[in-house]
This record gives structure tokens, sequence and C-alpha cells, in this order.
């Protein structure tokens, strides 16, 4: 099969220089139109902004304020749920934990994903081994600071339970902007799916004329389907464009945005976009860079973990392509790294991701991997 590099397939996706702004529908009759803007938005930018997403204030704000509350701590409470003790990369991770293509990241996080007991090999009773059901790796607990800021966890768990009942409806639409039958993606996101979410701080650069190059999180695609991440009102998110300029992707109040992941992107054979961002650390006068910055809560909706990847063949004739169709998608630009194999098992490529972005919890827990 022939290839094209990523740089290639980054060249095919059309520029554009700012991000749509979709407002969901309310009624059935309300949704055909916004399929069509759902599909120019998810073929030609792969990221925008969506409103009457039915998040309540209430619920983002509780979330948002408990998970300050959280960042506010001395450091020994936040470690008292240090990532590393978890094998399923849950918990939190300080400042210099985590890096994209190499570079550390500036911004410190809590990692939460479904509930789950670790996973056992049965004959022995001992954690998997098995090199190729690597992806039961990723189910475990939780860690919550019960203790330390108990709004946390009720606060968060409604929040997840808000954004799953969005994402299976973002879902629903999706199908449809692609002429498919609404329940296309039920099988894919049935049971269990591999939900991520995060919240993460960025500092605030020490000095206003800090102009710098210091990224949160350095240049990346995300690699499930739906990324829809909720923003307080400092900025530095930015979106890459098919030029491979930077375009920025502002607070706007009230609004969720809304990206692409790889898994996407491969099962619509490139017709939609997995789109390159980063968030740059920006200054911010009244902070003290310790522990005021930058706010997000990104929640990754992703297929359950044992999905094998199958694409959409054929691709209904009446979706247009307003760019040249890609050659070849299995290899991406992930995280930074050109040349990202591409799993068929959803749950591989979602370990393999986490998997480059700490080492230390490999080190500590699936060593026999790295042998
Ligand atoms: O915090 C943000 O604005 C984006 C975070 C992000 O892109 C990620 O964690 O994958
Ligand atoms: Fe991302």
């Amino acid at each position: 099969m022939n290839r094209i590099s990523p740089r290639n397939i980054r060249k095919a996706k059309k520029s554009f220089q700012a991000l749509p702004l979709l407002t969901l529908p309310s009624t059935v009759d309300e949704e055909k139109d916004f399929a069509t803007k759902l599909r120019h938005a998810c073929h030609t930018t792969g990221f925008f902004y969506i409103e009457n997403h039915n998040i309540s204030r209430e619920t983002y704000q509780n979330a948002l304020n408990s998970s300050k509350k959280f960042f506010d701590l001395p450091i020994d409470e936040k470690m008292a749920i240090d990532y590393r003790k978890s094998p399923a990369f849950r918990g939190y991770m300080n400042l210099g934990c985590e890096n994209t293509a190499g570079k550390t990241d500036q911004r410190d996080q809590i990692e939460f994903g479904i509930e789950g007991s670790v996973v056992k090999n049965e004959s022995q009773n001992t954690t998997l081994n098995q090199k190729n059901e690597v992806w039961k790796r990723l189910i475990g607990p939780n860690q919550w600071p019960n203790d330390s800021v108990p709004s946390l966890k009720p606060h968060l768990t409604k929040y997840m339970m808000e954004m799953e009942v969005l994402s299976r409806r973002l879902m629903e639409l999706i199908a449809l902007s692609l002429d498919l039958p609404r329940n296309y993606f039920d099988d894919t996101f049935r049971d269990s799916p591999n939900v991520q979410f995060k919240i993460c701080h960025y500092p605030s650069l020490q000095k206003k004329d800090d102009k710098g190059d210091q990224f949160g999180v350095g240049c990346h695609t995300d690699s499930g389907y739906l990324s829809l991440l909720l923003q307080d009102d400092v900025g530095g998110l930015q979106v890459q464009n098919g030029d491979g300029d930077w375009t920025d992707a502002p607070p706007l109040d009230g609004t969720i945005v809304v990206n692409l992941g790889e898994m996407i992107q491969l099962v619509t054979s490139g017709y939609y976009l997995a789109t390159p961002h980063r968030v740059k650390n920006v200054y911010i006068s009244n902070g003290n860079s310790n522990t005021r910055g930058r706010y997000s809560m990104p929640y990754f909706w992703n297929p359950r973990l044992d999905y094998i990847v199958s694409k959409i063949d054929p691709l209904p004739n009446s979706l247009n392509w307003e760019r040249p169709k890609p050659m070849s998608l299995d290899r991406t630009d992930s995280h930074g790294k050109a040349g990202n194999i591409l799993f068929s098992c959803y749950g591989e490529n979602a370990f393999k991701s986490l998997a480059r972005s700490h080492p230390d919890v490999m080190k500590r827990h699936h060593m026999d991997l790295l042998l």
C-alpha cells in the first residue's frame, strides 16, 4: 500500500482561520440543517464550538470550583493520589510528569476514567501479562481526594454523567452528518466506553514579557473519537490549520470546544479530521504562578477498549471531498510523533498513547512490556 507522510496528510487539510460555532438542534426538525453544518465543520476543521449542549452552568462551575480547591492544596496532599500508584494511569500528575514528543509539558493534572477493578490473570492471580491484552491494564479504580476535597468526587461524577449523555447525542448527530443511520455508532460505544477525563492546570508564566515557547501541552492529535473541552476564561488553546499555521481557540462563555480524534479520522477514511492542537502557557497578572493559571476539563469519548476499528466502507457517495483524499491513514501524527502506527484494536492505541507520555508508570507497573 502506498503511504503518504503525515506532513502531506496535513497539507491535504483545508485551511481555516477561525473555528465555527454550532448550535445543537433542540428538535428533530432542526437536525437536518445541523447535520450539514456539522459535516462541513468536521470535514474542514475538525475543531468547533458548540452551544445548546445541555450541560448546566451549575454542573460545570461546581466541577471547576472543586477542581481548583484540589490544585490549591499543598503538594504533599496532592501527591497522596499520585498517578504513579495506578497501573491504569489515574490520579494526580505533578508538573514535569508528562511529555509530548519528548518535551516536558508545563501543566499538572488529575486523570480519571471509568470506575473498574484491576483485571487479574485468572490462573496466577497476578496482574495480566499477555501482551496482546494490553488494554485490560487500563481498567481500574479512580483515585479520589475524598479527605482533602470531599466535593470533588460528587461534582466530577455529575459532570461526567452529563458529558456521557452529550457524547452519545453528538455521535448520533455525527452519524446523521455522514448520511448514516443515527444508531450507526451504538456498537462502538456499547457497555463501557473508555472515557478519559482530566482536569488540567496550566500555571501562569512567571513574567509578563515571558513570550517564549512554553507549552502546557505540545502539538498533538487526540487518539479517540471525540474530545469535549470546557475551558475557563484565560485562553491559550491553539489549533493548527492545513497550512501549518496556528489559530487561537479563545474561551467563549457557555460553549464547549469539540475536536475529533485519530479513530474517527480512521473510520471515515480521512473524511473527518483529527486536527493538531496545543496549549500555550500565558501570563496572568493577578496570579501567584504556583497555584493560579488556566484550568480546563477535557473529556475524551472513546470506544470500548476491545473495539476493533472498522472503516465505514464504502463511505456514502453523497459525501463530497473539499480537499484531496489522503492515500493512506494507517499512520498519523500522534502526540507530535510522526509515523505513529494505528492498531486495529482501539485499546491498544489507547495504551500506547499513555505509555509514551508516562514512562514512570511503565517502569513501575508494566516493566514486562519494556523488556
Ligand atoms: O486544555 C486544553 O485546552 C486542551 C488539552 C488537550 O488538548 C489534551 O489534553 O489533549
Ligand atoms: Fe488534545
